[in-house]
């Protein structure tokens, strides 16, 4: 029995529903707290919670499966491109070091004058630190701790050698690893992905996929008896397991088949057969897809398989079968054709071989990881058969997997090179007093011109002039801002010798190269200007967030909204540059908004330090507008007042409709029409109830559809988002005892039971015209019931829980009349304070 027991300290829960790709869960008071964090930086908090439970285990032994079972690769699961460790072996080159932690004296370089250093290194630091602490900040589906390695190897850079050329023909390079951007986690995300680290403009997912399946039938075709069988082998074991004695890691397996598209409508009027004489679906169905569906079973069913982009051009659609060691768990029919095959090791080995470039697949481990700190990254390495003319392609592995049930999903990593530094090679930094600007430069005469990435500016040097000297350009790293800012560094070529040897910030040997103290001077003032510049633009090329709450006044906004709101922004989870404004007819002053919110503001985060102080901080970034909700006059004067706020910021609004359903409309017009952003997103959230029925449901998306997309509309369902509605996922999926009991045949009734202990309060005439079973049962308790209800998902992609939901409600015999016991309850009397019944609420409208 499950009992979402509901009481006067009910937090604030919230589900929304990015409509199209429908439901991305939630939770509360922190719940829409989270949910507000997700919408304003697009990272789904809960769903990585719940992915991160999931998954570190799973992953882990995914991967080792893999690597233990495929004949393939080359398993290398330890780090095989380990910076640290190459940097250690004796070369010509400067040992890599990390970033010093100590602050840096400008004593022995003190030409300036000390605060204008001491400003613009700030600036620069606080860049620099950005810079790297933001590689994968918002990164959703981390662990703090994969955070924090995969930040680790970003800054360390990873060495690459290219394999089978000598150093001196192809020298070593270093890669900074940052995350490439999220792709859709459906079955083409290895292409996807691949598509976008391999900055491949031109050729698209599908092409990609197209390519490697081709790359592989030629290989195939022309590969020994022997290989075959290698390969053949490792098909069956993914696609077709041998259920007798193929269990180990995982306690489902499943099998793979493929259905003929235009055979399906057949294939299901077989099945229905089957069902007429008393046959269960999934029985029927297992039986007539066995027997009529081609199973991955070997080189050319792969070929046919991997083919499969989830399109109506594909020529099958794939079935899967799940087993446990039971017997049947589930038939997965695909019915849309939405699934797409994943791409597995072989594809990647013929994405590699067809690119000639080796595809490293990163993995970095959580908490459970079962490895010491050190060794929390992996390198999966997938080699191509051909020859390597390319730098490698790195792609990030994000599990995503349900108990071994498969969906690691591959995301991009952008692999920016930078060549090796070597005392033939200069970097100019620690001389200028900055410590973190790191800008790399070969002096080395053979070189011409070059660009090096740095921190926070681009810097390139010009070829030697009639001199010899050369001139070092400046770029601000925004890719808005590239002004560029001339520097004459004045590097003697004759000298042949770095003026200053520098890594990372490190001055390893004297300046004596540097012409004069007076150059040195000028140089300095020059870089500081110009970084300060570039920290500045940079500041100015920040993106704020303005979130409108639109009937401020009103219940919702003042208990769960603002508190939502101030627990976000005690947890540091909004944004730096972000302003609250209240929106309502009832006239108020900035200052009686502030008071109004602080009233229902509690340090929700159990009296943890600071928090009158965050209070105040926090009630100072809330302004109040009053204006009608289908005014489009008011509506501007709002957009005046945000723009001011947003000081030319990149403005990103959202709007939460905190008012009666009969007024969404009027109010997205007007907000959309006149007080959208120009340069940002712009996103509004729209509270139940979505209307009375199906047809008024509809007609309210359509109306909402008019003035927004359909990907700037979320729509709350908070009651998803509780912490205890979550965890039923994690429970049924994730642990191990649960899993396989979770059936008919272990559970013999299921009772969902909403209890609150407190009444209408003062809601009657909203209960008495909407009715209980529209507030909370269509919505929150069926959602419920669903998720303890359907089946594995396919993956936590929104659509695939959403689909196996849907699979459920279509499943259900509808409620009868007879089958429902109504009431009222009554009034009564507890600890000497007496209740009032549902009729007795003044706001209950009385029957005459
Ligand atoms: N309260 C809750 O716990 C929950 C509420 N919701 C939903 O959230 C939304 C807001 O709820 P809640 O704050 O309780 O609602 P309120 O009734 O408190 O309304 C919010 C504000 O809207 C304005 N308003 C109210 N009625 C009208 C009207 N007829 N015409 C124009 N403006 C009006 C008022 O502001 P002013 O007069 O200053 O303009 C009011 O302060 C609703 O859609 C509700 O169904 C969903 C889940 C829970
Ligand atoms: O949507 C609603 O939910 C609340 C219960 O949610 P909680 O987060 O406060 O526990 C319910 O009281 C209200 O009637 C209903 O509209």
């Amino acid at each position: 029995m499950i009992e979402t027991s509901v009481n006067s300290n009910a937090r604030f829960t919230t589900l929304f529903t990015p409509s199209k790709t429908s439901p991305h869960m939630w939770s509360s008071s922190f719940d829409i707290a989270r949910f507000l964090t997700q919408l304003i930086r697009a990272t789904p908090c809960a769903r990585q919670r719940m992915r991160q439970q999931i998954d570190s285990y799973n992953r882990l032994m995914f991967f080792l499966s893999g690597v233990v079972h495929l004949g393939t690769v080359k398993p290398q699961p330890f780090l095989l491109c380990d910076s640290t460790a190459t940097f250690q072996s004796p070369s010509p080159t400067v040992p890599w070091r990390e970033p010093p932690t100590a602050a840096v004296s400008l004593d022995d370089v003190d030409l300036v004058d000390q605060s204008t250093a001491a400003a613009a290194v700030e600036a620069v630091e606080k860049t620099m630190a950005a810079a790297t602490a933001t590689a994968w900040d918002d990164v959703f589906g981390l662990e703090e701790q994969q955070r924090r390695h995969l930040q680790r190897l970003h800054a360390r850079g990873v060495l690459w050698k290219h394999p089978g050329k000598e150093e001196s023909s192809a020298p070593p390079v270093v890669f900074r690893l940052s995350h490439g951007g999220e792709v859709s986690s459906d079955g083409n995300c290895l292409f996807t992905a691949s598509q976008k680290a391999m900055e491949a403009r031109a050729i698209d997912a599908r092409d990609l996929r197209r390519r490697t399946v081709r790359r592989f039938l030629e290989d195939f075709r022309s590969a020994s008896d022997g290989e075959k069988e290698v390969i053949t082998d490792a098909i069956r074991h993914m696609y077709s397991p041998d259920l007798k004695s193929g269990w180990g890691i995982h306690i489902v397996q499943e099998e793979k088949l493929l259905a003929k598209k235009d055979e399906r409508e057949s294939l299901d009027s077989a099945i229905e057969e089957l069902m007429q004489i008393g046959m269960q679906r999934e029985t029927a169905a297992e039986s007539i897809y066995r027997e009529r569906c081609l199973p991955v079973n070997d080189g050319l069913s792969w070929a046919k398989y991997m083919s499969i982009s989830g399109s109506s051009e594909d020529e099958h659609d794939i079935i899967t079968l799940q087993y446990t060691e039971d017997g049947l768990l589930s038939v997965d029919e695909n019915r849309e054709g939405h699934a797409a095959a994943f791409g597995d090791d072989i594809a990647i080995e013929c994405l590699a071989t067809e690119f000639k470039r080796e595809i490293y697949v990163v993995q970095a481990h959580g908490s459970d990881g079962m490895v010491e700190e050190e060794n929390c990254v992996f390198f999966l390495p997938h080699k191509p058969r051909s020859e390597v003319i390319e730098f490698p392609v790195f792609l990030f592995m994000k599990g995503t997997g349900w108990c071994g049930g498969g969906a690691d999903h591959y995301e991009p990593l952008i692999a920016n090179p930078s060549p090796m530094i070597s005392h033939e090679k200069v970097a100019l930094g620690e001389v200028i007093g900055l410590r973190h600007v790191l800008m790399m430069a070969s002096l080395s005469s053979s070189v011409t011109s070059r660009s090096y990435r740095s921190g926070c500016c681009w810097a390139s040097f010009s070829p030697f002039n009639g001199n010899g000297h050369r001139s070092l350009s400046f770029l601000s790293a925004s890719p808005r801002r590239l002004d560029s800012h001339e520097l004459c560094v004045r590097f003697q070529r004759k000298s042949g010798r770095a003026s200053v040897f520098m890594q990372d910030g490190a001055i390893v040997t004297n300046s004596n190269s540097i012409e004069s103290e007076s150059s040195l001077k000028g140089l300095k003032d020059e870089v500081l200007s110009v970084l300060k510049v570039a920290a500045d633009s940079d500041g100015q090329n920040q993106s704020t967030v303005s979130i409108t709450v639109v009937g401020a006044s009103g219940d919702l906004a003042k208990k769960k909204i603002f508190p939502a709101l101030f627990a976000l922004y005690y947890e540091d989870c909004l944004p730096e540059h972000f302003t609250i404004f209240g929106y309502s007819r009832s006239k108020m002053t900035d200052v009686e908004l502030r008071n109004m919110v602080s009233k229902t503001l509690t340090c929700r985060i159990d009296k943890r330090a600071n928090c009158g102080e965050k209070m105040e901080e926090f009630l100072k970034r809330c302004y109040y507008h009053s204006g009608q909700y289908d005014s489009q006059e008011h509506f501007t004067e709002l957009d005046k007042k945000l723009k001011e706020h947003e000081a030319g910021r990149i403005s990103n609004r959202l709007f939460y409709l905190s008012i009666p359903p009969n007024i969404f409309v009027d109010a997205v017009k007007c907000a959309s029409s006149s007080a959208s952003s120009v340069n940002g997103w712009t996103r509004v959230i729209v509270e139940k109830p979505f209307g009375r029925d199906s047809a008024t449901s509809a007609a309210l998306t359509k109306s909402l559809k008019q003035y927004l997309e359909e990907d700037q509309i979320f729509r709350i369902d908070h009651y998803l988002g509780k912490e205890l509605v979550e965890n039923l996922s994690v429970l049924r999926f994730s642990n191990l005892i649960f899993e396989p009991l979770w059936s008919r045949q272990y559970i013999r009734n299921v009772q969902l039971i909403f209890s609150e202990d407190f009444g209408t309060e003062g809601r009657g005439g909203y209960f008495d015209h909407y009715g209980i079973i529209r507030d909370i049962m269509q919505n929150h308790l069926l959602q419920i019931l669903a998720l303890f209800a359907m089946e594995t998902p396919v993956s936590l992609d929104a659509e695939d829980i959403r689909n196996e939901k849907v699979k459920v409600l279509r499943s259900m015999r509808p409620v009868q009349v007879e089958d429902v016991v109504i009431g009222q309850y009554k009034s009564h009397t507890k600890g000497g304070v007496t209740y009032p019944g549902y009729t007795d609420d003044k706001t209950v409208p009385k029957i005459a």
